[in-house]
């Protein structure tokens, strides 16, 4: 079942985020399967259902054809390749129903084994019998057809059954199809050949697709940077693989989703008084980034925590109380930045006080910075966020991790995981050692990106869909720090907040380039455009 949802005032097919486009159900679209997995629970569905691999696979390639037929018109006349598995499976099938519907189509089959699927064959069979005139053979390069353009280039020659890397004459085949990009469209079905589902494909020949209908699930690899290039848009068409094994299969990998987050969503309670709902204290800015500071209080205090308290230099005071006349304000010693934010825990009393601490941006790596967040740790036992400077001080001191309080969120961009954790060969290795990292330290790890990836102590990674490139601008990190600290002072778990906020950020950011583009909006545009995002939330 697929179900169209929008954000209220914007038009569903607003191309700002996947989700925005076309929502699935929860079941099928929040796990993460392997390529194993994958293969698994289409045999669960094969059996259990019961229904033929030669049904489940006119199934796919119906969902594909229709979704072609949404998209285009039978004056665009369509070339499909084909190989020997599964894949080129499907690519026979949707090659038969498009010319049933009146396309124009020619299929070609890579001779690239001799062995070919039993389902590929029977398909082809029929394909040959119906439409002899419509079929070619590529034994080698030379073989590939002069295209004329504007034209469809249906990539069906590997699937999730890709088990090396492309070499000899079929790479070549695959760069002549990436040489047709401009001025056609290049369609994967299921995921663009050469790509890998599980694994890095760096320096691996793959197609590089405008749009890829992936079946049924979101594959680890088309979260990831490196791959940002080879899969185009993505549209998961769900072909009714049994829901028993999607939910009973455990997974490392998940993606969040509107219908997840409304659940952990609380709404207020009618008799709260601020008290109710915590009391924030964010430690931030410095000379010069009093702007840090003064995103992230006011971001918390437009994500609902009773009380905000600003700690910060000397030189902000005025700015921070004109700027948010809302938050409360401690002033450093220092004039310049701060030293001292430990001597705000006297006490037990004190140190209560405070439900949730956020530290970071704008703070600076001062000695006397560091020494006080050393401190700090030591007298502070809650879950704090820790961000952009307070994560550099972590960096230049390692010993300082250990003492971070269990449960507390850390949100690194990439380069401060790389400064906090070491480098990574490709952003595989780098969501692995991101995952580990969070079982060792027993912290959360927040790794901002496209689809921003939040590892747990438990090893479960979550991957957040909202967002788009018009965050990628000064403070929109900062207002992040301010949500998720708002979200733990008003009582959310860690991974409740962290889930949340970070949806919440992102689904604000949207909002915001919808009203103002991506490149006009500014981090303060986020801000503005929360009070929308909790609508959207509460209303599911
Ligand atoms: N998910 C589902 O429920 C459904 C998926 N369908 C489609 O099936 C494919 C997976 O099909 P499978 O047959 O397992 O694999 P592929 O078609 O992707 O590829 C297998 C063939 O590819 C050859 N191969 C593999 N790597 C290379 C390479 N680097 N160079 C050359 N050839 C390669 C392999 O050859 P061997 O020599 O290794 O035997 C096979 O010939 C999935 O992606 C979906 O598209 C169903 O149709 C519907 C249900
Ligand atoms: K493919």
């Amino acid at each position: 079942m697929t179900a169209v949802r929008c954000y209220p005032g914007i038009k569903a097919r607003e191309p700002i985020g996947h989700y925005i486009i076309a929502y699935h159900e929860p079941a099928t679209i929040m796990k993460i399967f392997s390529s194993a997995q994958i293969k698994a629970a289409d045999a669960y569905t094969i059996a259990q259902e019961p229904v033929s691999s030669l049904q489940l696979m006119e199934r796919a390639a119906e969902k594909c054809a229709a979704w072609l037929d949404l998209h285009f018109t039978p004056q665009t006349p369509f070339h499909i390749f084909c190989g020997m598995g599964n894949n080129g499976g499907d690519g026979w099938v949707i090659a038969r129903l498009l010319l049933k519907k009146g396309y124009t189509v020619t299929a070609y089959l890579l001779h690239h084994t001799t062995r070919q699927s039993a389902d590929n064959a029977a398909n082809q069979q029929v394909f040959r019998e119906q439409y002899p005139q419509h079929v070619r053979d590529i034994y080698e390069v030379g073989d590939f057809p002069v295209l004329a353009s504007p034209c469809v280039i249906v990539d069906a020659i590997f699937g999730t059954g890709l088990n090396r890397a492309i070499d000899g004459w079929v790479a070549g085949i695959i760069h002549k199809i990436n040489d047709q990009r401009n001025g056609n469209t290049i369609v994967a079905i299921d995921i663009p050949s050469g790509m890998l589902a599980d694994a890095s494909s760096l320096h691996i020949p793959t197609v590089k697709a405008h749009h890829t209908l992936s079946f049924e699930f979101y594959k680890l690899a088309f979260l990831m940077p490196e791959n940002a290039a080879i899969a185009g848009e993505v549209h998961v068409l769900p072909i009714g693989l049994h829901p028993e094994y999607i939910t009973h299969t455990p997974v490392r990998f998940h993606l969040t989703d509107p219908e997840m987050i409304h659940t952990i969503y609380q709404p207020r309670d009618p008799f709260a008084h601020k008290g109710t709902y915590g009391h924030a204290l964010l430690i931030a800015g410095s000379y010069g980034k009093m702007g840090a500071a003064v995103l992230s209080a006011k971001a918390c205090l437009h994500t609902g925590a009773g009380l905000v308290s600003s700690y910060i230099p000397e030189c902000g005071y005025n700015i921070m109380q004109i700027a948010e006349p809302c938050a409360m304000c401690i002033t450093d010693i220092h004039p310049h930045y701060n030293s001292h934010f430990q001597e705000v825990f006297r006490n037990n009393e004190t140190t209560d006080q405070y439900k949730c601490i956020g530290i970071g941006p704008g703070l600076g790596t001062e000695t006397a910075t560091a020494k006080a967040l050393e401190k700090l740790l030591e007298l502070y036992n809650r879950p704090m966020v820790i961000d952009a400077d307070a994560l550099n001080i972590l960096a230049s001191y390692p010993y300082l991790l250990r003492k971070v309080p269990p449960g507390s969120i850390l949100t690194p961009h990439p380069k401060e995981f790389t400064r906090l954790f070491g480098p990574s060969a490709n952003h595989f290795d780098r969501l692995e050692l991101l995952s580990q990292k969070a079982v060792s330290t027993q912290l959360y790890i927040l790794l901002k990106g496209r689809y921003t990836a939040m590892a747990c102590p438990d090893g479960a990674v979550y991957f957040n869909p909202t967002g788009n490139p018009g965050m990628a601008t000064g403070g929109s990190g900062d207002v992040l720090t301010g949500i998720l600290t708002s979200l733990l002072a008003q009582g959310y778990s860690p991974k409740a907040a962290l889930l949340l906020g970070t949806y919440l950020h992102g689904m604000a950011g949207d909002l915001a380039a919808a009203k103002y583009s991506q490149e006009a909006m500014a981090a303060t545009d986020i801000i503005t455009c929360l009070g929308q995002a909790f609508l959207y939330i509460k209303g599911l």
